[in-house]
């Protein structure tokens, strides 16, 4: 896929710091261009750890005009160990100058749909359009089945052209009530980066990345139209790729 970079690190230690100076690196480049914010969509799985290790160890980081949302979130309360920005708010927002007003969270008080809408018209008011909004940055992972967000294999979810938002109620994951952002929201982002990392992703892996039999899987939809593609990885989950792979040394930047 033309575009795309697939980086493999020795090791998920090696894969956090060059995955926090390529996050610094496209926030400078958002506000350095007059934007206002940095808009950041996070996921969860091990992204929380490793954000939450990385970024408040960056020297003297500016978090003052990002703007951080959710690429999918499961309706659970805020205070649920299952709730993603729940693990965010208290293991790395309260330790980055991120004002609560530039994070955008759904309301897990209101029956899915709702909330799905809800969050889709928070978006809409963040961005100020009322068409795609357009992520500079969104950082996803990769279940072992291939899903992505709350978007899971075979699921009608992957055909929705129209919402920006969706809810789902029968997610193969638990919890079953789940909001997602949808493929062109995240394809119209500016840049996307995929974190995957252990032996036990090398063959979704491979056949994500070199094709395989059987159905699409949802993260081999993303594919962002303008932006960029980042699959970073760490040398397990690298382990049955035959594709040409960059390979990064400490310090690498991206
Ligand atoms: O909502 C969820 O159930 C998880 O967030 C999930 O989608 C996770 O992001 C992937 O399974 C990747 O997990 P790892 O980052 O642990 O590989």
């Amino acid at each position: 896929m033309p575009g795309r970079r697939v980086v493999a690190f020795v090791s998920a230690a090696e894969l956090g710091p060059a995955l926090a100076r390529l996050i610094v690196s496209r926030a400078e480049k958002a506000v350095s261009s007059g934007a206002p914010s940095f808009s950041l969509g996070l996921s969860g799985g091990s992204l929380v750890s490793i954000l939450s290790k990385e970024l408040p160890a960056v020297p003297d980081l500016d978090c003052s005009r990002w703007l951080v949302g959710f690429c999918d979130e499961r309706l659970v309360p805020y205070d649920d160990p299952e709730s993603t920005y729940g693990l965010y708010k208290n293991q790395l927002f309260s330790k980055l100058n991120l004002p609560d007003d530039r994070i955008l969270a759904i309301n897990p008080s209101l029956p899915v749909q709702q909330c799905a809408e809800d969050y889709a018209s928070k978006l809409s008011k963040a961005f100020n359009t009322q068409e795609t909004p357009v992520f500079d940055m969104l950082l996803l992972g990769m279940g072992p089945d291939g899903h992505t967000c709350s978007l899971f294999p075979e699921h009608p979810l992957l055909q929705e052209k129209q919402k920006t938002v969706a809810s789902i109620s029968d997610s193969p994951k638990p919890p079953p009530q789940r909001v997602t952002l949808t493929l062109p929201v995240v394809n119209a982002a500016r840049c996307v980066v995929f974190v995957s990392t252990g032996g036990s992703k090398a063959s979704v892996l491979k056949a994500l990345l070199e094709g395989g039999d059987g159905p699409v899987l949802p993260a081999a939809l993303v594919a962002p139209t303008q932006g960029e593609l980042f699959w970073l990885v760490d040398e397990p989950a690298a382990a049955s790729l035959t594709l040409d792979v960059e390979r990064a040394g400490p310090g690498a930047k991206l």
